[in-house]
């Protein structure tokens, strides 16, 4: 099969792209390298140096060759920054995924894969894991955004049969075990590879957001996800999308807290992670725990990286053996 990647660059895109090669489809990436990297899409995968903004462009290589499926992780992506530039995020997140969705319906496009998340839940603490059927009430531009494209994809499969699959991601987090890939966010702004750089020694304290908030520990709770568990569930979902749309929660179904994650690294690392209290971030729920039945039930899914100290241990390895993350 052909598929086009966009985002192929990024931390999850990329990872993606390495399992769609490893089950011996052909792959292209589209991306804006905005947040991405080139050095992390491999050698000989063909690249289309595109902005999703741009619709002629992003029409363009839709029409370019004829593509089984398409899987967008192309996005702005984080839960503060939205809060601070919320028009932005909502322009950026709907229009690209507007122009992208709508070229497919209009190249006939069959199948499309696209990264959802939690964040669209939000709300209050729960104690329950998250199943699909829960209320969509996102804590922040960035949860609604995504919340949005979910909604476009609904119409173009009503009105244009084209079939897709909203992955709700819960947080996503660790490096390829084989070491060709890894997380590089620059600025780095998530909790596990910061906290693994303060135990590396290559930032001071860490600064942990609330710890008022009503968990065992009065810190955020949530489900992290081995980025390569998360591709594996892609290749599943993409074999299996045919008569009907759907939409699954990704996570392993177990939260940690953000001390429990600070735990995790000094355990894994050996190392001290010194942190100080900060307040809460804006547009942060307390706790967002997947329930991950459904995509387990249809697709025989199960993670094989589920623990946090193995997540925790391929993200250190990745950036012990990368400390300038990806430099070609
Ligand atoms: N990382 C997580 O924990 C997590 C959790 C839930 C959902 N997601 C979603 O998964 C996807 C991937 O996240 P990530 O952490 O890999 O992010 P990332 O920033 O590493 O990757 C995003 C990629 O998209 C590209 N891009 C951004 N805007 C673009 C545009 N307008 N045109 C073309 N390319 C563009 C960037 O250059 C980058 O390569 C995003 O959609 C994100 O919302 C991520
Ligand atoms: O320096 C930091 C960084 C993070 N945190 C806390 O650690 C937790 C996790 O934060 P991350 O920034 O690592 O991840 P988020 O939960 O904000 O978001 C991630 O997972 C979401 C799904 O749950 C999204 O989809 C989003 O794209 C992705 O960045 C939060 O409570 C956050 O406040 C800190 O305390 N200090």
């Amino acid at each position: 099969m052909r598929y086009l990647v966009t985002g192929g660059a990024g931390f999850v895109g990329s990872h993606v792209v390495l399992a769609l090669l490893d089950a011996g489809h052909d792959v292209a990436v589209l991306d804006n390298f905005s947040t991405g990297h080139r050095a992390a899409v491999p050698e000989g995968v063909p690249v289309y140096h595109v902005d999703l903004m741009d619709d002629q462009a992003t029409a363009n290589v839709l029409g370019d060759k004829p593509w089984d499926g398409v899987l967008h992780f192309a996005s702005l992506s984080l839960v503060g920054a939205s809060m601070a530039d919320s028009f932005h995020y909502l322009r950026q997140n709907y229009v690209t995924g507007l122009n992208l969705v709508q070229a497919c319906a209009a190249h006939g496009v069959k199948k499309i894969v696209f990264s959802s998340t939690a964040a669209l839940f939000g709300g209050p603490e729960r104690a329950e894991p998250i199943p699909e059927t829960a209320l969509v009430q996102p804590d922040s531009p960035y949860g609604e955004s995504k919340f949005m494209v979910e909604r476009i994809l609904h119409w173009a499969d009503r009105l244009y049969g084209v079939k897709s699959a909203c992955l709700r991601y819960f947080n996503a987090a660790g490096a390829d075990p084989h070491g060709r890939a890894g997380e590089d966010h620059r600025p780095e702004t998530h909790l596990i590879p910061l906290a693994i750089d303060v135990a590396l020694g290559r930032r001071s304290a860490l600064r942990l957001f609330g710890t008022d908030y009503p968990t065992h520990d009065g810190s955020c709770i949530r489900d992290y996800i081995h980025v390569t568990d998360l591709a594996d569930a892609h290749i599943r979902v993409l074999d299996q999308i045919g008569a009907r749309s759907v939409v699954y929660n990704l996570g392993n179904g177990r939260g940690y807290s953000n001390l429990e994650v600070i735990q995790s690294v000094e355990r894994v690392s050996g190392c001290r992670v010194a942190w100080e209290k900060a307040g809460r971030r804006p547009g942060d729920a307390a706790v967002l725990v997947a329930d991950s039945t459904s995509l387990r039930q249809d697709t025989g899914w199960t993670p094989q990286w589920s623990t946090l100290d193995k997540i925790v241990e391929t993200t250190l390895q990745w950036r012990k053996n990368n400390p300038e993350g990806y430099t070609r």
